[in-house]
């Protein structure tokens, strides 16, 4: 393929020799770089991708692509912003494989997996085939490998587009992989707006640059692209104006009067309008925040043109999703839930699900996540202690923060707060199983944090996950009770 097709409307400052360069490959990482490839510099997070410049020249690259004023014996092409050339480069060489599918994105800050797994679902079991590339895996072709990023970075992506032989893909889009351009180059048939949570506050710095990093998603709609948004949500509202004046097509989920698909909170339904008919439909899921979910999920069966009895089939065929209001059941009437939840509105929705599900007493095992964004915790543990009976502070992953200084914060925390409704045990799996201890007849345990999630740290039980550590603790429950 020709360099000068590859930069074909991208933002190039300044350019030399171009000629008839054909390229062989593309790639950011200079340990990647093979003859006639081009290597595009990328300023990152801990690196900057300019120093290893000289390392791809010697590997063979024939074109380097970056942003900074260089003279080199090779071509070199400046660009305004490389990680957005990368991903427009890289989507170009593979042919675009973006534009012949239904590519459906969904970005915010709760809901993305569950949603992804409910659209998927209901593709699945109305004779398409998806392919899904989110926190949990990526599943392309019917293979599934584990997820290193929600949202790989670009060239990854593009080439798992490429690779991918089904007709639907569903992308769980992160603000981290917009803000960084790992999309660039894909165009959306569908993008879901969740919600906005406190969250990644340490590296968007303020909700307003949180927002604006996931509206970068809108841009990337097809023509005839369609938005779907939660405006029951502050930052879906906003979300909405902006659509509306970037003249995009967008539909509405909440629970007001109006919109296109109304959440009906006591009626386990929504309420939807649309071209066809208006019609209640009646939903066999637990939790408010599942019937958002569902809502965003049956709105895609819409716009593909589904009955919407096939949506509900389909939705009733969603397999548990990993890490998601996971439920273990315990003799005696216990309940043990385990939760990706990690924002204060995750954490609302999840407890307030469990009481809704009747639960005597709630008892809540979570912590705090290292070298991330410190002011949800003071929410996080607010709403706890709003819903929940009993709470077990204990170790998320410390991500290099020193454990005392973690420890600390814990204490801290059950200091503050104490009303002899809570307790500080490091060790998760000894916090999970003090927790399903306490739990008696209809009490309902839950596990926020970690989901699907692998342990960072060893703990005592030597488990590796949290459902790990809850089966082994129901395992010797049964055993004991023999
Ligand atoms: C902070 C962050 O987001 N980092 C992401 C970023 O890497 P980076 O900026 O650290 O890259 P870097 O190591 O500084 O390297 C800069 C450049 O130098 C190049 N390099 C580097 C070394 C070398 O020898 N040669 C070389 O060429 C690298 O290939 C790169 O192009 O770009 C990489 C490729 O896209 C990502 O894998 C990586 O995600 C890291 C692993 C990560 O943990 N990210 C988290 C924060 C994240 O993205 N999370 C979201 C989900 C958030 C959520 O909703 O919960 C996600 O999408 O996963």
């Amino acid at each position: 393929m020709k360099l000068t097709d590859l930069l074909e409307d991208c933002d190039v400052l300044t350019e030399r020799n171009l000629a008839d360069i054909d390229v062989k490959g593309l790639t950011d990482d200079s340990r990647e770089i093979e003859p006639g490839y081009v290597f595009i510099a990328v300023q990152g997070y801990s690196h900057d991708g300019h120093q290893y410049i000289d390392e791809a020249i010697k590997r063979g690259a024939s074109v380097i692509i970056g942003e900074r004023s260089l003279s080199l014996d090779i071509p070199y092409v400046q660009v305004k912003c490389s990680k957005k050339v990368l991903g427009e480069m890289v989507s170009r060489f593979y042919g675009n494989p973006s534009k012949d599918k239904i590519v459906i994105g969904v970005t915010g800050s709760n809901g993305k997996t569950t949603t992804s797994y409910m659209i998927k679902a209901i593709f699945d079991q109305n004779g398409y085939r998806s392919s899904l590339i989110g926190t949990i895996e990526y599943l392309i072709n019917g293979k599934s490998s584990p997820s290193k990023n929600t949202t790989p970075g670009a060239v990854s992506l593009q080439r798992m587009l490429y690779e991918c032989e089904d007709d639907v893909i569903i992308i769980e889009v992160s603000s981290h992989a917009l803000k960084q351009h790992r999309v660039a180059g894909i165009q959306f048939d569908t993008v879901i707006f969740t919600n906005l949570d406190c969250e990644h506050l340490d590296y968007h710095h303020s909700m307003e640059d949180y927002f604006k990093a996931k509206s970068m998603i809108f841009d990337l709609l097809k023509k005839d692209g369609q938005a779907i948004v939660n405006t029951d949500d502050e930052w879906g509202r906003k979300a909405y104006q902006l659509l509306l004046k970037l003249g995009k097509p967008v539909l509405t989920v909440g629970t007001k009067p109006n919109q296109d698909i109304r959440i009906l909170p006591d009626q386990h339904g929504v309420y939807i309008k649309g071209n066809k008919a208006d019609e209640t439909l009646e939903l066999k899921i637990p939790g408010l925040h599942n019937r958002y979910n569902a809502a965003f999920a049956i709105m895609v069966g819409e716009l593909i043109g589904l009955e919407r009895q096939k949506s509900i089939y389909g939705l009733n065929h969603v397999e548990k999703v990993d890490g998601r209001f996971q439920i273990v059941y315990f003799p005696g009437n216990k309940n043990v839930v385990i939760d990706y939840a990690h924002t204060p509105n995750g954490f609302y929705h999840c407890l307030n699900t469990i009481k809704q599900c009747g639960a005597r007493r709630i008892i809540h095992v979570f912590g705090f996540r290292g070298m991330r964004d410190r002011s949800k915790r003071l929410m996080m543990m607010k709403q706890t202690l709003d819903v929940s009976d009993y709470y077990i502070l204990t170790f998320d992953d410390l991500n290099g923060i020193d454990p005392k200084e973690m420890e600390k914060t814990l204490f801290d925390f059950n200091t503050h707060y104490d009303e002899n409704r809570g307790d500080v045990i490091t060790d998760r799996t000894l916090a999970i199983e003090r927790a399903i201890e306490l739990a008696r007849e209809g009490d309902w345990v839950i596990i926020t944090g970690k989901g699907h999630e692998q342990y960072k740290l060893d703990f005592e039980w030597g488990t590796k996950t949290d459902l790990e550590t809850v089966e082994t603790i129901l395992h010797h429950t049964k055993e004991l009770s023999l």
